[in-house]
């Protein structure tokens, strides 16, 4: 214990990632701590997140996979919703029990329930007072629902992450991550998928020529795009929903996914009687060590409005800098380095770094574009589309990629330190990899 006057030393609102990865070393280093959850240990990655969605995502790639090797892999490949979904819950159970149980067992303590601020050293949770010298805002984010006539008709992702059966016929709302990734399970699982988008693009923050060639390719798998799709209500009449929309137009589905984004968790906590400020949208408004605009009140993870991407390994390396900060180990400001993100659709679109319309809007980058189709390496796998873009600064130094493939995801993660330890041309030759393989294939062109 640190601070004997309190009854802690940190307090965590939240157990995801923006909680534990950082609080784990700092209770070893004698800080007395405390998560506070009111709803489910891990929080949304293991829960109703990544992990949840990977999980359900692998049998889908592996159906797509044999179908295009099926000369090879004989048989007619069809994906069993059910087990797959009693798959999932078998794999993210021992996470949520192991969590709570390392928690305890490293001496943290885990309060069940809501938390709300009653001065900025005191929550109350279950009608109990619990204070603390510090606290971390780390709440994270819940599902948007779209305002319109019938709204509480639909279902977010944590219900589609239970669905016993799929559907027969599925209206998604939005085209983020959300919406292509669970459109892309449920195409596969045999729904009749119909997304409404809100505009004319899809993923906005990916590289537009790849979105189309995703789009495409999940237009031939059978999935409808409505552009500006312009919804006014949702009804329901016994088993089936009918989706009004733009000029009176009707679909009618057996279920409606509302993938139209994430807001922050920042409502009915006291913050505004404590002082803490925020933004309905961008979340817990916080400066450069993280720290809200209450001197001992901290935010992390999804909730805080750092403009980085609301990612699990952002949230991590948020939490490791707390860490680091209250243990006395920095007192610098936190210094993001380039984050790498993934669409896991079929094919998966992953970016780090430079964008190429940020390259190619500045005469300080150049951008090596590739198609890989029909190098062999690929084409022994049969994927159908391999495109990548290497975006370099005047030094030959790698500071962005992009590609779309089905091994999209371990292309980025391979080439990540050459982006954040900006490595020479020499640093690079000197990384031998392995082949073959996706790392050796993608480290190649930098
Ligand atoms: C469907 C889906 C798929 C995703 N896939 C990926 C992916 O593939 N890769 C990736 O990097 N990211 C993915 N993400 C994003 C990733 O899950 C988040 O960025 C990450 O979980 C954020 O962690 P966090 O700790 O900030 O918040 P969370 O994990 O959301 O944790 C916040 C916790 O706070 C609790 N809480 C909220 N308010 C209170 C309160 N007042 N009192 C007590 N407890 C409270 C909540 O119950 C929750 O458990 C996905 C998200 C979703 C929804
Ligand atoms: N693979 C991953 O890393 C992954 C996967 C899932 C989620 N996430 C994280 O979770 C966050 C939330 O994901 P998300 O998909 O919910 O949000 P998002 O911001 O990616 O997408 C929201 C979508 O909803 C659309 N939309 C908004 N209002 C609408 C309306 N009225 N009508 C129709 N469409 C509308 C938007 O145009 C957009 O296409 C992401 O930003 C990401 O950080 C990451």
């Amino acid at each position: 214990m640190k601070n004997p006057n309190f009854d802690y030393d940190v307090i965590y609102i939240g157990s995801g990632h923006a909680a534990f990865d950082g609080a784990k070393t700092l209770c070893k280093q004698g800080f007395k701590i405390a998560f506070v959850e009111a709803i489910a240990v891990g929080g949304t990655c293991p829960n109703w997140g990544c992990n949840a969605k990977i999980s359900l995502d692998g049998p889908v790639t592996l159906a797509k996979t044999q179908r295009r090797m099926k000369d090879i892999v004989e048989g007619d490949t069809k994906l069993n919703w059910k087990e797959n979904i009693k798959h999932k819950r078998e794999g993210i159970l021992p996470i949520k029990v192991d969590r709570e149980a390392t928690m305890k067992s490293l001496g943290m303590d885990v309060i069940h329930g809501f938390a709300k601020f009653t001065d900025a050293h005191t929550l109350e949770i279950n009608g109990e007072h619990v204070t603390s010298d510090k606290i971390v805002i780390a709440t994270g984010l819940t599902p948007h629902k779209v305002e319109i006539e019938g709204t509480e008709l639909s279902h977010d992702s944590r219900d589609f992450m239970e669905l016993e059966d799929m559907p027969k016929r599925m209206a998604v709302v939005g085209t983020g991550y959300i919406a292509m990734e669970f459109a892309t399970m449920a195409n596969e699982a045999g729904a009749d998928v119909t997304m409404f988008m809100h505009g004319d693009k899809a993923l906005r923050p990916f590289y537009q020529p790849y979105v189309k060639i995703l789009m495409d390719e999940m237009k031939a798998s059978g999935i409808k795009f409505i552009e500006n799709s312009g919804l006014r209500s949702f009804s329901q009449d016994g088993d089936e929903y009918t989706v009004t929309y733009a000029d009176n137009q009707q679909l009618t589905v057996d279920y409606i996914l509302d993938a139209s984004g994430r807001v922050p968790m920042v409502h009915n906590m006291g913050l505004e009687e404590v002082g803490v400020k925020y933004d309905d949208k961008k979340g817990v408004l916080v400066n450069e060590y993280l720290q809200t605009s209450v001197e001992n009140i901290y935010a992390s993870g999804d909730v805080a409005a750092t403009g980085q991407p609301n990612l699990t390994p952002t949230a991590t390396f948020e939490s490791q800098y707390l860490k680091h900060l209250f243990a006395g180990e920095t007192d610098q400001p936190i210094d993001f380095p380039a984050i790498p993100s993934v669409v896991f659709t079929s094919p998966r679109i992953s970016q780090m770094g430079v964008t190429v319309d940020e390259a190619n809007a500045s005469d300080e980058y150049t951008v090596e574009e590739h198609d890989a189709t029909n190098t062999w390496f690929r084409q022994i796998t049969k994927e159908p589309v391999v495109k990548n873009a290497y975006i370099f600064d005047k030094e030959h130094r790698l500071v962005g990629f992009t590609e779309i493939s089905d091994q999209a995801d371990n292309a980025v993660d391979m080439i990540v330190p050459a982006v954040n330890m900006k490595m020479t041309p020499l640093e690079i030759e000197r990384n031998v990899h392995l082949f073959p393989s996706i790392g050796h294939d993608t480290w190649k062109n930098i």
